[in-house]
Order: C-alpha cells, then sequence, then structure tokens
C-alpha cells in the first residue's frame, strides 16, 4: 500500500499552569523554587492510522477532541511526545485561522511570506500571485493590511494560497464553515479538481454533510482517544449515533 501518512501510536501532551501567574517575574521565581505547578493533559493518546495516497480524508470529533492538534503533527508544526510519523509528500496546510498570517501586513505581502514559510521562491510566488488573488476574489483589498479582513476574507486567502501552489497532500481546518456559500462553492469544487489529480486530501469539518460529499475514508477522535476509522459514511453514522460520549 502507497501511504501519503502513517501516524504511529501517536501521543501529544501538553503542560496547562494550574494557577495563574501574573507576571513573568513571578513565574520565574516560581520555576526556581520549584513551585509552579502544571497539570499534564493528553491532546493525543497513542492513536495509530494510515492515509493511503490519493484518499480523501476526514478527521471527526467534538470540540476539543485532538482534531486540529492531529492535523499540526501531521504539518510538522507540533512533535509528537511519544510515537511517530510518516509523511510522504509535499504538504500545503491550510490551518487554522490566521495561523499563517501576519495581520500587520498586507494581503500582497502575506503571499509571499506564506509563500516563503511553505519553501517556495519570489518568483515562484510572483508567477502564481495574479491566480491567487484572483481566486480568492480579493483585488480591492490586496494592499489592505490583513487585519482588516474578515474571516471568511483571510480564509479565502488561505485556500487560495494552499491550493494553488500545488501540493501532494492537502490540509483543510474549517475554513469552509467561515467562507460564505459561493467560496464554499468554489472550494468544494477546488478540492474535487485536486483529488482527480491524484492530491491527498485531508480535511476537519463539523459539517457531516460537507464531510460525506467530499471525503471517503474518516478517522473519528474522541477526547484523544482514536475511536475508529473506515469509510466517511460508516465513520460519521457512528459518530452522530456517540457524539455525546
Ligand atoms: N497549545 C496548547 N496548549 C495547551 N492545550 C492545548 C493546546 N492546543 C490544544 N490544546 C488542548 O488540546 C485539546 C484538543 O484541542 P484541538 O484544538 O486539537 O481540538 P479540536 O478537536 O480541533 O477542537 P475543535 O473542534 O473545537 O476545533 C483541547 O482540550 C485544547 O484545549
Amino acid at each position: 500500500m502507497d501511504y501519503a501518512v502513517q501516524i504511529n501510536d501517536v501521543s501529544v501532551k501538553f503542560n496547562l499552569a494550574r494557577e495563574r501567574v501574573d507576571s513573568l517575574k513571578e513565574y520565574f521565581v516560581r520555576l526556581l523554587k520549584g513551585s509552579h505547578k502544571v497539570d499534564e493533559f493528553f491532546a493525543l493518546k497513542n492513536v495509530s492510522f494510515n492515509i493511503e495516497k490519493g484518499d480523501s480524508f476526514a478527521l471527526v470529533g467534538s470540540n476539543g477532541s485532538g482534531k486540529s492538534t492531529m492535523l499540526k503533527v501531521i504539518s510538522g508544526i507540533y512533535k509528537p511526545t511519544s510515537g511517530n510519523l510518516g509523511v510522504n509528500g509535499r504538504i500545503a496546510p491550510m490551518i487554522e485561522l490566521g495561523a499563517g498570517f501576519d495581520m500587520d501586513l498586507t494581503a500582497r505581502e502575506n503571499v509571499f511570506l506564506n509563500g516563503a514559510v511553505l519553501g517556495y521562491s519570489r518568483d515562484f510566488m510572483k508567477q502564481n500571485f495574479n491566480a491567487i488573488i484572483d481566486f480568492a476574489e480579493l483585488w480591492d483589498f490586496v494592499d489592505v493590511p490583513m487585519k482588516n479582513f474578515s474571516s471568511g476574507m483571510q480564509a479565502r486567502l488561505g485556500f487560495s494560497i494552499a491550493t494553488l501552489v500545488d501540493p501532494d497532500i492537502l490540509i483543510v481546518d474549517e475554513i469552509l464553515s467561515v467562507g460564505d456559500a459561493h467560496f464554499r462553492g468554489k472550494c468544494e469544487a477546488k478540492m474535487s479538481e485536486m483529488k482527480k489529480k491524484g492530491v491527498t486530501l485531508i480535511l476537519v469539518s463539523h459539517s457531516i454533510n460537507q464531510i460525506l460529499s467530499v471525503c471517503k475514508n474518516a478517522v473519528w477522535i474522541n477526547k484523544g482517544n482514536l475511536m475508529m476509522v473506515g469509510t466517511a459514511e460508516d465513520v460519521c453514522n457512528e459518530y452522530m449515533k456517540n457524539k455525546d460520549l
């Protein structure tokens, strides 16, 4: 089997401060005295699954179940606390609104910044610039600082950049929920065009309808635990039956 992503026994632990520390000085004093208490929290616990090349794969689960954390592990933003993963191909992550943008910079500047972060040359981004702004329909705002953009406008730019740089693996996290109906339609058309070209698609969405129309397979994660892997239909059915877990 040819895999795009292999997740082997991955856990991610966060340390959560147990009490509020109001200043940096107090934080260091407590740290030196060893009195700064933290709770360990596992956002993912021993999760394993594979995503085949060319698959369209969804992550489902309720709020806080660990879906975005898993996308960040796959994109290399977080390192697993234990376990390991294999990623086969060039990834374009489209994660969390604005995560990759500098809000003080304009849309134009952010296209080049994002391109550089994704490892593309300035020339390559120049060649693709018009197509990116065309797809996002943002010509009227191209020289406006992104802090003045709505979440839908940010999502449009993020999606355009991630899809136009021609990735092998496209990661889409919830952006479709903030786009309007017109843009959502465009995104879904773009994703099916990319699927036809053999791009592996990994999607997080709270819309079961959208998952069923876009994805073949899925994984259900609940409170950091893997509950089920299978066809999108089977996994969504099981998730909907047990979503109050
Ligand atoms: N950097 C962090 N530090 C501490 N805890 C974190 C961090 N990132 C995520 N968490 C916690 O890990 C858990 C999983 O979060 P995650 O964002 O992966 O959930 P999610 O399934 O994507 O949720 P949603 O559907 O609400 O987007 C949550 O309880 C969250 O509070």
